[in-house]
């Protein structure tokens, strides 16, 4: 994946009606972008937006291009064309099958050699505190494993330049590596949150009011170094999750 890559959102009508604030964005490969806004504001909207590739036919009325023009019909329908995969909260898996047979028969729809298995199931245990087997069976893998697994998945095997997150902040997973691991893999990664770790590891937020993009805020250096502070914290919160998951005894602070 090292063709350049700019999604751009061509802005359309918030939800009465008026031309949004902001009429045009250009998202780069490997970047990072939040969307937040009050509950109802419309950030889902914009996700599906992007996750269908709109072209004036949403409700919205808004656009996206992908390296400036506008993406034949191909690539919004044909599922092995697909540009943007998304990762949400709610996930289950409804095949009975282990996560070995699962990663390969992905593996080889798409193309890949089954080497690749290994190295998803030690990416996603990167991300969750409880470890995922090769023989396990995907219908057992709780929530927070079965996002490590697909968030590795989306990384690793899925050919997809775009990845959409809906609110991952209370799903199980480290959050902060989730990103990153997406990002360093250049994808364009577009995470709804309130989260402040998430939303201030993005390089830019689009706020959204009223079902219309308002503005777009780019993260201060102020603000990477409060990212930084609470991510320490961040962490320390889930270390602390592990420890009292497994039955052991909370060190006191020295
Ligand atoms: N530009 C728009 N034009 C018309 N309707 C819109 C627009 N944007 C959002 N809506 C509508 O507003 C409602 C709420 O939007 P949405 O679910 O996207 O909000 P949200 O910010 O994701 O909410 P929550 O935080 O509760 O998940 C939906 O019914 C959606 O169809």
């Amino acid at each position: 994946m090292n063709e350049e890559l700019t999604l751009t959102i061509l802005g359309g009508v918030d939800k009465d009606g008026v031309p949004e604030p902001v009429s045009s964005l250009d998202i780069c490969k490997g970047e990072i972008i939040g969307i937040v806004g009050p509950t109802g504001s419309g950030k889902s909207t914009l996700i599906d937006d992007i996750e269908q590739l709109a072209q004036g036919d949403t409700p919205t009325g808004r656009s996206v291009l992908i390296n400036g023009e506008r993406p034949d019909a191909v690539i919004r329908v044909d599922p092995r064309k697909k540009l943007v995969a998304q990762l949400s909260q709610k996930m289950h898996f409804l095949a009975d099958m282990t996560v070995r047979d699962f990663l390969q028969m992905h593996a080889r729809s798409r193309g890949k050699g089954p080497e690749l298995v290994d190295r998803v199931i030690e990416l996603a245990n990167t991300l969750t505190g409880e470890p995922i087997s090769a023989d396990n069976y995907l219908t057992v893998l709780s929530g927070g494993q079965s996002r490590s697994l697909m968030t590795a998945d989306i990384a690793v095997i899925s050919d997809s330049p775009v990845v959409l997150i809906d609110e991952i902040e209370n799903a199980g997973i480290k959050k902060q590596e989730a990103l990153q691991l997406l990002s360093g893999e250049g994808k364009i990664v577009v995470v709804v949150t309130h989260d402040p770790v998430l939303a201030l590891m993005a390089s830019r937020r689009i706020v959204i009011r009223n079902g219309g993009m308002v503005d777009i805020i780019t993260t201060s250096t102020g603000e990477q170094d409060v990212c930084g502070r609470i991510a320490k914290v961040d962490n320390w919160l889930m270390s602390l999750r592990e420890t009292i998951r497994k039955g052991e005894v909370v060190e006191e602070l020295a």
